[in-house]
């Protein structure tokens, strides 16, 4: 990325009470019965175990494969685990339609392809009211509208596009109503899965500067997923990365990134362009200066 990002808040992990805990889950997908062969479920995650603290990112990095969605998926609640356990706020994931609702409020997701995941038949308003309406319970039109109009523009859509269409969107744009609609019910997390990915350079710097200021506007946590280490570095405060459903390196996000341990690690950093480290190490001490 050639575009300037700004780096994460300098609050120690120490600092921040958890909020989401994943305590050595393993995951399997079933096997399949053919007429000729069957395949036996496969262990795709190994004994994995990372947390996010309030209002932290944490980035989740490794190469295709690796499972970095199949973890993703089953933050969301969209995947069973086989064994350890995942808990956010102090809770264990959902086991019914109620605590699903509420799991759901406080745990959003943006993907990588806005295209697919928006409803194309659904105005950008409508989108971004319908989690309102749907997980906080609100019905009053007016305040959903002023509710909407704030969202926009917080990801820097004009009021005027919440009349248009997925499809009348640029890619970025799209993006942005995805963020906005994850935002919508309030969520203290969200899962964001190669969310820069499929957008162009200049954009991705876009985007990712939308989620650090909108996690400083307000307070929420990020898991971010990325194959990208230079998006991540400059994004996470803490960093794991996985090879082969193992979590081979797991910590200070810029010690991960600026020596890394493990010959994995090690490899992925040498294969990833990190623009400039020391323009990105100079801009997170003034934002350090600038709290105290
Ligand atoms: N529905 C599925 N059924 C069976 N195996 C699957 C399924 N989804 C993923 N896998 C396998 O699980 C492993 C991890 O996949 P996953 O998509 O989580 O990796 P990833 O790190 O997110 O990769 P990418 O960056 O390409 O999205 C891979 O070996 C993949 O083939």
């Amino acid at each position: 990325m050639s575009t300037s990002i700004p780096g994460p808040d300098a609050t120690s992990s120490a600092e921040r009470a958890p909020l989401l805990v994943v305590d050595d889950i393993r995951i399997s997908y079933p096997g399949r019965r053919g007429l000729v062969r069957s395949t036996p479920p496969t262990e795709v995650i190994k004994g994995v175990s990372f947390d996010v603290g309030v209002g932290e990112t944490v980035g989740l990095v490794g190469e295709s494969g690796s499972g970095k969605s199949t973890i993703g998926r089953a933050v969301l609640g969209l995947l069973p685990i086989t064994s350890g356990s995942i808990t956010f706020d102090g809770r264990p994931m959902p086991r019914n339609r109620q605590e699903q609702k509420w799991y759901r409020r406080n745990v959003q997701a943006v993907f990588q392809d806005p295209l697919s995941s928006l409803n194309p038949t659904m105005s950008i308003g409508d989108t971004i009211a319908e989690p309102m309406r749907r997980l906080l319970g609100m019905n009053d039109r007016r305040e959903i509208t002023a509710q909407v109009h704030h969202l926009l523009d917080s990801v820097g859509l004009s009021v005027r596009q919440s009349h248009s269409y997925p499809r009348e969107l640029s890619g970025g744009q799209r993006q942005r109503v995805a963020i906005a609609r994850a935002l919508a019910p309030k969520p203290r997390l969200i899962v964001a899965d190669e969310a820069v990915s499929a957008l162009d350079v200049s954009t991705q710097a876009q985007i990712v500067n939308l989620f650090a200021d909108l996690q400083e506007e307000t307070g929420v946590a990020y898991l971010f997923i990325a194959h990208d280490l230079g998006v991540v570095r400059h994004m996470s405060n803490r960093t794991a990365v996985l090879f082969k459903g193992d979590l081979v390196e797991w910590g200070d996000a810029c010690e991960v990134h600026d020596h890394p341990e493990h010959p994995y690690t090690q490899r992925l950093v040498a294969a990833a362009p990190v623009p400039d480290p020391a323009r990105q190490r100079a801009k997170r001490e003034d934002r350090r200066a600038a709290r105290i």
